[in-house]
């Protein structure tokens, strides 16, 4: 069947109709792209500049969400919903939706730009190699933790499941000792809460690697699942952007952690810090920490410094650590 013809287009004009009055409507010709930062899901993703913002600031550097011309309703309200649900959000540590273009063709949802780039890149340009010594320390890494944990607890007191909390979806403002990560990617619960289900629930687009047991086995999310996928995201910090469950495929991951399988500690890992990754791999939902337990976590780690002063491995050994019971 014509999945348009599921449209109710009075429900979608109400839907647009509230969206306008929720989003600021950008004028189009104080929007300047510039150059393509990179491929978003939707479409292209570009740095602009954004004038007469306010009496204070004459310029302004920003990211655009670009949406192609040609694409489905259903793509224009997948691209109205994401910018409605960054538009919920107000913390230091999630991406701020500066407003829309959404008058005409082309769409453009206008972002914070963080300069710093995704977090899974960073961690991976900073790894050690035979002639640099690591970039980063043990302290650096737990701010990174710190930065997101506080943004989902942000989203935990909104009752609020982001379902893909990953270093693919938290930026930096900068690569140097100030920068800071925010969440900046809120598609896939954008998906699930337009129930595109058949967008995600192949489980071949789903993040298997990042999801507890109850949601791969029976597709139950709740705000516990973010809790799982922030162990997962620790994990990536301290192992500098590596692959989780590293040559396994989603089948041979979904096998072992039901049966109990975890990652192991990444190479430097302190043990309090992988003490909270295992807390938050709890087999039962319940017995998961909060994302208010986690903040508190995270920030005692920071004040010890027998975890803070240890360094990182010096060169990191190619062969990515291994995993329990795979
Ligand atoms: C939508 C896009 O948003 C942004 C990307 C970059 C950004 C991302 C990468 C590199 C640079 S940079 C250092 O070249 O300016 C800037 C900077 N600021 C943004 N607000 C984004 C948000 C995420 F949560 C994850 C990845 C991306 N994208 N989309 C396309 C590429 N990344």
């Amino acid at each position: 069947m014509n999945p348009v013809m599921h449209f109710n287009p009075n429900y979608d004009a109400v839907v647009t109709k509230c969206c306008e009055q929720i989003l600021v409507e950008l004028p189009r010709r104080n929007l300047k792209l510039s150059r393509l930062i990179g491929h978003g899901a939707f479409g292209e993703v570009y740095m602009g500049v954004l004038a007469n913002v306010t009496h204070l600031t004459e310029e302004l550097t920003v990211a655009v969400k670009t949406l192609p011309a040609l694409c489905t309703e259903q793509t224009e309200l997948d691209f109205l919903m994401e910018a409605v649900i960054l538009s919920k959000f107000h913390h230091p540590n999630i991406v701020h939706l500066i407003g829309v273009c959404f008058d005409s063709i082309p769409r453009y949802i206008v972002l914070e730009i963080l300069e710093g780039g995704d977090l899974k890149t960073f961690l991976r340009e900073s790894r050690p190699t035979p002639t640099r010594c690591p970039d980063l320390t043990i302290r650096d890494l737990l701010c990174l933790c710190l930065d997101i944990a506080r943004a989902c607890h942000h989203l935990e007191e909104k009752h609020f499941i982001h379902r893909d909390i990953a270093a693919r979806n938290c930026l930096l403002t900068s690569k140097g000792p100030s920068r800071k990560a925010k969440i900046a990617d809120f598609g896939m619960a954008r998906d699930i809460y337009r129930s595109d289900y058949y967008k995600k629930t192949g489980r071949a687009l789903l993040p298997v690697k990042w999801m507890p047991p109850e949601a791969f086995l029976d597709g139950i999310f709740t705000a516990k699942t973010d809790i799982w996928s922030y162990g997962i995201l620790l994990w990536e910090i301290f192992s500098l952007g590596h692959m989780p469950y590293p040559g396994c495929s989603n089948e041979e991951v979904m096998q072992s952690v039901t049966v109990g399988g975890r990652l192991t500690p990444p190479d430097g890992c302190p043990a309090t810090v992988y003490e909270i990754m295992n807390y938050c791999w709890s087999g039962l939902a319940e017995e998961r920490p909060t994302f208010t337990t986690l903040v508190s976590s995270v920030e005692k780690c920071l004040e010890d410094d027998d975890v803070v002063s240890r360094g990182l491995p010096a060169f990191y050994q190619p062969a990515v650590p291994g995993t329990q019971g795979l």
